[in-house]
Parts: structure tokens; C-alpha cells; sequence
């Protein structure tokens, strides 16, 4: 979408193996909260997380809204003791943040200090299934298709842009990037109305439009996508004991996804090249555990990237397919 915006004179088509319900964005919570990056400038990060932020704020104001599956959510990120870091790069970009107070702090008692914040989630499948038929309305063509080579494209299209999250792994075999599984519970409990997040980032309650994500794991370099009976019963163990009423939660599924790892997103262009003959790719995968809470900063941000393809392209190639 960005790149339709920026470039309204390109073509766009988009292949996938799997497209919504079945990709690891339709597993996430979607709730907008940073994951930090290592390898990447925190100003950086930042400006992709206010962009995002901004673009979804608009939308939860919007009567589009409901379809588009944003809203905003306020809640606690709560911690046993008190962190290094009270504030974190991200809390001027979010709304209304400020230390729980001792009042608040009431409802936890194994904890000591929390912070208390509004923010946005994205409800996932309809947040995805709404990007597809805006996608579809902008004129984009989008086939079933898994690519085993992105070198087999090259007489098809100008340029390719890569964003196959944990299938870059394959893909382009890059050995930086490895799953971290997550396993979260999805369940009916329409009482739940604030989020609540232990600050270990393993335990978190995440209420939206539809349903309750209660999370999680975070399994390094675990492939596995079949979901563990042991872990469903942790996982719903720790989220009672911070909110008790889920006792009563119904409709119970089980999801599990791998997270994209890298130290930093990828999002950088190469020139792939065989016999004389050039493929300009931008790759934008690597979002790990944050890619809704960036994904508008670094789709923006690839887009801009397709903008130099197309400008090195006009300047050495006139009959290309633009
Ligand atoms: C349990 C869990 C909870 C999460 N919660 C949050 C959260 O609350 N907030 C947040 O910001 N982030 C969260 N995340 C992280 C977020 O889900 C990811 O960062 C994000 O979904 C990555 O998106 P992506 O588009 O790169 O990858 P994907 O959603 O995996 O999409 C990649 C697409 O590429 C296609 N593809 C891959 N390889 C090929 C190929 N060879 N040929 C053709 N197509 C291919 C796939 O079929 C898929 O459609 C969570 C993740 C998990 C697992
Ligand atoms: O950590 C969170 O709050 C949710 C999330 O992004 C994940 O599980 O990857």
C-alpha cells in the first residue's frame, strides 16, 4: 500500500504462500508496544513507531474503524521490581503514559512498580483482510504463489521487495534471522477491557474487538507450529492469576507463530545479478516480536527505497516495465 501511495504510476503485485488467515501476523496480539531492535539507532525505531502510531490513530477516529479492527487500549505493564529503564524510548509516542499508582498497584500484589498507558491494537485476521481489500481497490493483483528464488522473477518484474517475515529464512537463506515461537490462547471474555502486560514480556492479557489474546512463550530457534497442551495450560494459568475472572473466559483456541528474529529489521536494497542482467530488490523483514508496532514506519520506509529503484532504473534502463 505504501508503495502504491508513493509510486501511484507502478504496477503492484503481490504473490504469497499464505495469505490472512494463515501468516504469523494473524497469530499476534497486535498491540502496539516496541520491541527494541540492538542493531538498530533508537531514533530510528522511534520515528518508525510514531509513524505507525499516527497512521493507526487516524484510523481508530475513523469510522472505518470497527472494519479495520483498530482501537485504542488503555492498561497496566506491570513489574516485580522496579526496572533499570522507567521510561521506556517509546513512552512519549503513546498516550497518557505515567508510573501505576499505589492504588492500581493494589490489583497486584506480587508487584511493585507498573506503568500505566493508552495505546492502539490492531485486530488480526480484519486488520489484515481490511489492508487486502484496500490492496484490491488500489488495483493490486495479488496470487497464490510460493517463490523459491527470487531470481526466478526477474523477467517478470523491475523490482522485487521481500517481505516474507520467517520465510526470508529459506528464501534468501539468511542465517541471522531465527524464529522465536509464541504460543497465545484467543478466548471470549468481553469483561476484559484493559490490557495487562508483566514486564518479563512473558505474560500478557490483550483485550480486543473480538476476543482476548492471552499470551505467551518465547521459544529461540523452536520450528514447531503444533501447539503444546503443557504450554496452553501455563500460559491460561499465569493470565488467571493476574486476572482472576478468566476463569470464566469460553471459546478457548490455541495459536502458535514464529516470530521473524534479527538483531535489526532488514530493510536495505540489493542488486541481485546474473549474466549482465540486474534485479533490484528492497527486503523489509526481521520485524521480530514488534512488526505491527513498526509496521507502517518500515513499510514507509521500503517504499521510499522503491522510489531509488525506480530512479536508478529510469536513469539506466528507458524500456522498463514501469
Ligand atoms: C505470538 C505472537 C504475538 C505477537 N504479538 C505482537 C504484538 O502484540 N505486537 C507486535 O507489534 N508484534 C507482535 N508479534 C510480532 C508480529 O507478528 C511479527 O513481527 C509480524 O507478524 C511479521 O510480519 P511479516 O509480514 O514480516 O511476516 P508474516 O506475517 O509471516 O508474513 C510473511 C508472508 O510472506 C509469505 N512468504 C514467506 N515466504 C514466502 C515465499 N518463499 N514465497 C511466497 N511467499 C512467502 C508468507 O506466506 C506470509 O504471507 C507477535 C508474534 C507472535 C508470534
Ligand atoms: O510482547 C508482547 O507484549 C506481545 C508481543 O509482541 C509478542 O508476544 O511478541
Amino acid at each position: 500500500l505504501c508503495i502504491v501511495e508513493a509510486c501511484p504510476s507502478c504496477s503492484v503485485t503481490v504473490l504469497s504462500d499464505q495469505f490472512s488467515p494463515n501468516t504469523t501476523s494473524d497469530v499476534a496480539a497486535g498491540m502496539l508496544i516496541p520491541h527494541t531492535y540492538p542493531g538498530t539507532p533508537i531514533h530510528m525505531q522511534k520515528q518508525w513507531f510514531k509513524e505507525t502510531f499516527t497512521y493507526l490513530f487516524a484510523i481508530s477516529n475513523s469510522a472505518e474503524a470497527s472494519e479495520a479492527g483498530i482501537h485504542l487500549v488503555s492498561g497496566w505493564q506491570i513489574f516485580r521490581s522496579t526496572p533499570k529503564e522507567e521510561l521506556p524510548f517509546w513512552s512519549d509516542a503513546v498516550l497518557g503514559f505515567r508510573p501505576m499508582s499505589e492504588a492500581e498497584l493494589q490489583k497486584f500484589p506480587q508487584y511493585r512498580f507498573g506503568q500505566a498507558f493508552t495505546t492502539l491494537k490492531c485486530d488480526c485476521p480484519p486488520y489484515l483482510l481490511w489492508l487486502e481489500k484496500r490492496l484490491k481497490a488500489a488495483g493490486v493483483q495479488t496470487y497464490n504463489r510460493k517463490v523459491s528464488d527470487l531470481w526466478e522473477l526477474h523477467s517478470e518484474y523491475d523490482i522485487v521487495v521481500n517481505c516474507t517475515g520467517i520465510g526470508a529464512h529459506q528464501l534468501v537463506g539468511d542465517k541471522k534471522l531465527f524464529p522465536v515461537r509464541g504460543q497465545v490462547l484467543k478466548v471470549y471474555a468481553p469483561w476484559v477491557k484493559n490490557f495487562i502486560r508483566d514486564g518479563d514480556g512473558l505474560t500478557y492479557i490483550y483485550p480486543g474487538i473480538h476476543g482476548v489474546t492471552l499470551g505467551g512463550t518465547r521459544e529461540k530457534e523452536s520450528w514447531s507450529l503444533s501447539p503444546n497442551p503443557d504450554t496452553t495450560k501455563d500460559i491460561f494459568d499465569r493470565c488467571c492469576s493476574l486476572e482472576p475472572s478468566l476463569r470464566e473466559a469460553q471459546d478457548i483456541k490455541v495459536k502458535v507463530g514464529l516470530r521473524p528474529s534479527r538483531q535489526s529489521v532488514r530493510l536495505q536494497r540489493e542488486v541481485l545479478s546474473q549474466g549482465g542482467v540486474k534485479l533490484p530488490v528492497v527486503h523489509n523483514y526481521g520485524h521480530g516480536a514488534g512488526g505491527f508496532s513498526v509496521h507502517r514506519g518500515t513499510a514507509k520506509e521500503a517504499a521510499r527505497l522503491v522510489g531509488e529503484c525506480i530512479a536508478a532504473l529510469r536513469g539506466s534502463s528507458p524500456g522498463a516495465k514501469l
